[in-house]
């Protein structure tokens, strides 16, 4: 009974956090919405490492640069696992890499990713990115009511073309759509509190199927995301043998797979963690910057002063100009800053027990770093909850003057450690950025009664592993005729580039193309 008593509270050693109850811990008080804010609600009780106890095992909850230098980056050998994650084995056979245990397999994939997103291949893959920003400002001078989905079809189609070499002209491409189906069903298995707890109560992954309806769900999940990422590998294989290469991520792993030591599973699935990590979180960037844009008018008429004076309206910009433009720079930080596209990364867990000052952290833990409350401390920024891109014009990290920065990174919002987002460089979102503001003007709605306008609040955010500023009523234009001609111009021009990632499109998306 003793015993028993004692599961689900805290060890001696163990930081501080929220008062445990027998045999569950902390389970009641673990968010399901708004995690992240609830994690720097304890970090400002409790400080920058906070536990929790979830029965048996004990979570780790770091909310400044200098624990995540402690704990991710210096002990990174111990602390690169993920938690053991049943659903990635059930559905993908530990095949998803950025779920995927830090064993061999792992290590392969992190291998040549690595290698096919270093700076030069990122160099290499910008006129993908330019041609397709320069749809996006079309599709937003067409459509600008529609721009909600026109940033997401942008952002899919760029990483499927430079991933798989095939590009999504428009949202409802049966592309998109297969994707964002298996994606969101994925989701519904993953997400704290949405799943059976196989993780936490170990016995449950041996019940028979028939009393786990959850096997069967995703028996047919783990069909459906072969089916796609195999027939999409497969879509480049036949390519290389038409000798119609057009230098995507996957053809380069399939002509190097032995030096990486892939099966053809492994590069099919190498795949998919690309278009998972680089589709949704570049989304999250552009909406979140629009909604900022829109609220703080103050904001987009600096930088459209900025550049106006180094670009004009007599030519487009390019990606060399960004360099000349600190104050577009520094909105690009304050959007990160302000609304963390992953606000609590992606788990670690600890594969050997550490010691941090007073503090163990037990083996098995899982570590959460908590980005959004690390960006959001009143310590280190000035109204951190206020979009303020001055800020990073004033300190190089846009904290208060005085603020402890030893180890802070302005990088922070990818992540930390071995498992350090990959895609870092390729996920610079510097072209689309500059493009949008030196062609538009964005502004909130105005209700037509009230000739005021619509309620939005840049503060209100999306739910998920993945956020973003929401949905909010735009009144999106072009800054001025000239502008309208050279995007015009700018996207028949892209027209030929684009169509090298048109090899494989279905009939609807053709008929898209032609007419759009
Ligand atoms: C705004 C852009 C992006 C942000 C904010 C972002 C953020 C993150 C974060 C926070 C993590 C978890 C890191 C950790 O566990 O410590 C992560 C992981 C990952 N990201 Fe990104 N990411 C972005 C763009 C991209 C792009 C463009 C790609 C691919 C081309 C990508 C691929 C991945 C992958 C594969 C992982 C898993 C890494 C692993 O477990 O080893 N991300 N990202």
């Amino acid at each position: 009974a003793r015993w028993l008593w004692n599961v689900g509270s805290r060890e001696p050693g163990l930081p501080p956090g929220p008062p445990t109850k027998p045999l569950i811990g902390n389970v009641l008080d673990f968010p399901t919405r708004a995690i992240y804010k609830r994690f720097a609600e304890w970090a400002s009780i409790y400080g920058d490492i906070v536990s929790l106890k979830i029965g048996f095992s004990s979570v780790i909850i770091i909310s400044s640069p200098e624990m995540v230098r402690q704990l991710l980056d210096k002990r990174s050998i111990t602390t690169a696992n993920r938690p053991p994650l049943h659903f990635n084995e059930l559905v993908t056979d530990d095949h998803n890499v950025g779920f995927a245990p830090f064993g061999t397999r792992y290590k392969n994939m992190r291998r040549a990713l690595l290698t096919l997103l270093s700076r030069e291949a990122c160099i290499e893959h910008l006129p993908i990115k330019q041609a397709e920003a320069s749809q996006l400002m079309y599709d937003l001078l067409k459509q600008p009511e529609a721009y909600f989905t026109h940033v997401e079809r942008f952002s899919v189609s760029t990483i499927f073309s430079i991933v798989f070499g095939v590009r999504c002209p428009r949202h409802e491409s049966p592309l998109v759509q297969t994707f964002f189906r298996l994606e969101e069903e994925w989701e519904d298995r993953i997400a704290p509190g949405h799943q059976p707890p196989v993780d936490m109560i170990s016995f449950l992954r041996y019940v028979p199927e028939r009393w786990a309806p959850w096997k069967a769900i995703c028996r047919d999940l783990r069909a459906r995301q072969q089916d796609l990422w195999i027939g999409l590998m497969q879509s480049c294989e036949n390519r290389m043998q038409r000798e119609a290469h057009n230098g995507s991520f996957i053809e380069h792993l399939l002509q190097e797979q032995e030096k990486y030591g892939l099966t053809r599973k492994e590069v099919a699935f190498l795949g998919s963690g690309l278009i998972q990590g680089g589709s949704i979180t570049t989304t999250a960037f552009l909406r979140t910057m629009i909604c900022c844009l829109a609220t703080h008018t103050d904001v987009q008429a600096r930088a459209h002063d900025e550049i106006d004076r180094i670009i004009g309206s007599g030519r487009m910009p390019t990606i060399e100009d960004v360099q000349h433009l600190p104050y577009l720079q520094a909105i690009i930080k304050e959007v990160h800053r302000f609304c963390p596209s992953v606000p609590y990364a992606l788990p670690h867990y600890s594969t050997a027990e550490e010691t941090i000052g007073a503090y163990t952290i037990p083996k098995n833990s899982t570590i959460f770093m908590n980005i959004y409350g690390i960006y959001h401390d009143e310590d280190a920024y000035t109204q951190p909850n206020v979009f303020m891109p001055e800020r990073f014009l004033k300190t190089e990290f846009g904290t208060t003057p005085g603020a402890d920065n030893t180890s802070r990174r302005n990088d922070m919002h990818f992540g930390a450690g071995r498992r350090i987002c990959p895609g870092m460089l390729l996920g610079n979102n510097s072209t689309a950025t500059l493009y949008l503001i030196w062609g538009f003007d964005f502004k909130v709605a105005k209700d037509p009664q009230t000739g005021l306008e619509k309620p939005t609040d840049p503060n209100e955010f999306t739910e998920g592993f993945v956020i973003s500023c929401a949905k909010f009523p735009a009144d999106i234009r072009p800054r001025s005729e000239v502008h309208s001609s050279m995007i015009r111009a700018q996207y028949s021009s892209s027209r030929a580039f684009l169509r090298h990632f048109e090899q494989e499109l279905p009939s609807e998306d053709q008929a898209f193309v032609d007419t759009w």
